[in-house]
């Protein structure tokens, strides 16, 4: 017989081997986990091997044997603290992942319990570490972690500084003896300023709130304890003696917040499967909202006759699961820091990482930010890194995993010169985090990103002018020389000059370079022609797109010109009041800063940007290709009869909408605000007015009806005042 398919007692030898070699990562994983408090692996590696395990004794029943980790909580506790035996044993819980999975169970509960098992209590899952309490005749007698589920470490000194858990219980028939069960956190809020002390303080923070509430609940020191903001949460109990039991789950949560325990207020009770669900997906979206950590929700079968009934296996109760979400903190390899230069030169180093999946997208960059941040973080190019990805949130490196360094590791070194036009990196200013290139004419890199940010919507809104046709532009293979040096060149483009343009593609985010994963070698594209030499469907469009960009209204063209803090809304302004770039080069600072929303130092980098030589080619080169430099000159403004008035409108008015009706007064140069005050010139009323016609009466406010108004707008204010029913005392 081959080894392959060799076996001992009907089990492969294979699979043997396998069991072996997982559940000793697994023990070893558990242990880091919870007596050091400092794991090695990410959680989803380790439910990964956790299933694993599952699997193959699902498959090969004789491997579940009692000492398998799949037949154990937690690990055994540690010697640092007194050993306290549970009254009742503490377990864990079985895990879903998918719909399928939450499905399974319930059906399972269903088949077991002969019947509906519901109503289901639905609650979240706090990532912190579970604790019990003990209250005998209302007094906290002990807390304990869980250890192994039978033996715990006595924390009773630590847990009687967290804030929120009672010393004495409070109200009616609280029994003489109950251990109350929960979880101990840190809000998230806290866990930020906790570790913005310790950095202060020199000391390596926390990598998450669980390993921050973990590592405090078991300090030696409870004075160190009591800093910390340590937070508790109740979901179960062990025990209860000496009082009507209850007899739900939902039930021990109204009287155990009865006691004074702290309860949480985001738990429902909902009849089935489609309920569960929905709770489910609603905090998959809103995970972020409670005030700690959520890594799923439990869901208990509510009644404690039915959770009787279905018991618990070695490890977990039949009556519970937990859901969980996909992990938004990773392991993965740092393989290499890039620096990359932005659209004002600022240098970015950029985390290079083994591709990896969290928060169900592929991860392979991260920002740095800058030199002093790597250093901060303290990572190391050739560690394993923690990875965090939360939501929508840019991901985002938390530290190097240190226990797994085998000294290969090397230091990153901030370059001194530009990586992409060579020039000497400087800070703008004393003080800056950020390193600059001050090579804004000539810096391929700083041209690229331009010439992109130019295409962008709120710019000249050039679809065709993607981050591929910019690197292009900007950047074509040598011996080919830039059709685009500045963006002077950018409204000369002919179909001609795009054709033979060959270049790499750049990654969006960071500007760097992409590797083909199959050659292991930049990609090189010919993304204007097709591959007979024609005319690609780009090239044809990013011509069209700039003939009609040459219309593009005044601010448009500002925000193109990538001229330091102009973006839109300044803009919006600077054109609405100057209404041509002629104005605008003209003006002096003092003109400018008269702009609404300009002030002194903006206005100053106007007239800088303006000063310079390459900058005003620009505006020459687009200019004689034909680009709009102006807008429609301003409507006509009538007279401003209504001017330093403050009207409030209210109700219908007959032929006018609100918008109109408001318009009207604005375009006289009266001001319209929603609420009535001593200081309103008149209400104006149409049908159905509101509290505001009592409010205006009570304060002696003139009102207009709907001829009134009509009064006011063709012969003004004091024409109107004649006709206002006047409610003065
Ligand atoms: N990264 C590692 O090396 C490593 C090692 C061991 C364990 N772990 C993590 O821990 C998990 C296993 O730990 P576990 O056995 O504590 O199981 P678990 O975290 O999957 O679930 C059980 C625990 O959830 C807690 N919990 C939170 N909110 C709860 C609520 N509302 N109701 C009931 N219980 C609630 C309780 O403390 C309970 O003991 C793994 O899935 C993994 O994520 C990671
Ligand atoms: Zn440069």
């Amino acid at each position: 017989m081959s080894e392959a398919g060799a076996e001992v007692a009907g089990v492969p030898v294979a699979a043997l081997k396998r069991h072996a070699e997982l559940s000793d990562l697994v023990d070893e994983a558990r242990w880091r986990y919870y007596v050091l408090d400092q794991p090695t692996v990410s959680d989803a590696e380790f439910d990964g091997w956790f299933r694993e395990l599952l699997a193959l004794e699902e498959a090969h029943p004789s491997l579940q044997t009692p000492d398998s980790p799949t037949q154990k909580v937690g690990a055994p506790v540690s010697g640092d603290f007194a050993k306290v035996q549970h009254l009742n044993r503490m377990e864990s819980l079985d895990n879903a992942f998918n719909e399928a999975d939450m499905a399974a169970w319930m059906q399972r509960a269903e088949r077991l319990a002969e019947g509906d098992p519901g109503p289901y209590l639905c609650e979240l899952k706090i990532d912190g570490l579970a604790i019990a309490l003990v209250y005998r005749d209302g007094k906290l007698e002990r807390g304990a972690t869980r250890g192994d589920g039978r033996t715990g470490d006595d924390v009773t000194d630590n847990v009687r500084t967290i804030k929120g858990v009672p010393h004495r219980l409070t109200g009616d028939d609280v029994p003489s003896l109950v251990e109350v069960r929960g979880e101990v956190y840190i809000p998230v809020e806290d866990f930020k300023k906790l570790n913005e002390q310790l950095v202060e303080q020199g000391k390596t923070p926390f990598a998450n709130p669980r390993n921050s509430a973990a590592g405090t609940l078991r300090q030696k020191d409870p004075r160190v304890t009591a800093q910390r903001p340590l937070r508790m949460l109740v979901h179960g109990i062990g025990i209860w003696e000496g009082s009507a039991v209850p007899r739900a789950q939902s039930e021990v949560y109204e009287r155990l917040r009865e006691f004074g325990l702290p309860v949480s207020d985001l738990y429902r009770v909902v009849p089935g499967l489609t309920e569960v669900n929905e709770f489910i997906e609603n905090y998959r979206v809103h995970r972020h909202d409670p005030p700690y950590e959520i890594d799923g929700v439990v869901v208990k079968v509510d009644d404690f006759r039915t959770q009787r009934e279905l018991g618990s296996t070695s490890r977990a109760p039949r009556w519970a699961i937990a859901y969980k979400y996909p992990p938004e903190e990773v392991n993965t390899k740092l393989l290499d820091i890039q620096v990359g230069v932005g659209r004002t030169g600022r240098v970015t180093p950029y985390a290079v990482m083994e591709p990896v999946s969290v928060s169900g997208s592929t991860v392979e960059r991260a920002t740095l930010h800058n030199a002093a941040i790597v250093v901060k973080k303290g990572v190391l190019i050739g560690d394993t890194v923690v990875l965090r990805k939360a939501g929508d949130v840019i991901p985002e490196i938390v530290g190097p995993v240190t226990a797994l360094r085998d000294g290969s590791e090397r230091e990153f070194v901030m370059p001194t010169h530009c990586p992409e036009c060579g020039t000497e990196l400087a800070y703008e200013k004393e003080g800056d985090a950020d390193l600059r290139c001050p090579n804004a004419r000539g810096c391929p890199a700083q041209i690229r990103e331009r010439i992109f940010f130019a295409g962008g919507r709120r710019a000249l809104d050039i679809d065709g002018l993607g981050y591929v046709a910019a690197t292009a532009l900007t950047q074509p293979l040598p011996p080919q020389e830039p059709v685009v040096r500045t963006e002077a060149d950018l409204f000369d483009l002919t179909l001609e000059q795009l054709l033979p343009i060959k270049s790499i593609v750049r990654d969006q985010n960071t500007g760097l370079a992409k590797i083909d994963p199959k050659t292991g070698e930049e990609k090189v594209v010919s993304f204007f022609s097709n591959i007979d030499g024609g005319a690609s469907q780009n090239a044809l469009q990013l011509i069209e797109e700039l003939k009609q960009a040459k219309q593009a209204p005044l601010a448009n063209v500002l925000v193109a010109l990538s001229i330091r803090h102009i973006g839109p809304p300044t803009a919006r302004a600077l054109a609405d009041e100057m209404r041509s770039i002629d104005r605008i080069m003209n003006a002096s600072e003092e003109e400018l800063a008269a702009v609404e929303g300009i002030g002194p130092r903006v206005a100053a980098t106007i007239r800088e940007w303006f000063s310079v030589d390459w900058h005003r080619e620009i505006i020459d080169r687009w200019r004689a290709a034909g680009v709009r430099m102006e807008d429609e000159p301003a409507p006509e403004k009538g007279p401003q009869t209504l001017e330093g008035l403050t009207f409030v409108v209210t109700g219908t008015l007959e032929g006018y909408t609100r918008d109109s009706a408001a318009d009207a007064i604005t375009s006289r140069g009266g001001k319209v605000s929603g609420s009535v005050s001593k200081k309103t010139s008149f209400l104006v009323v149409g049908e159905n007015a509101g509290s505001k016609y009592d409010k205006a009466v009570s304060l002696g406010v003139p009102i207009l009806d709907g001829a009134g108004f009509e009064v006011l707008l063709k012969d003004g204010p004091e024409a109107a005042a004649a006709v206002a029913v006047s409610t003065e005392a």
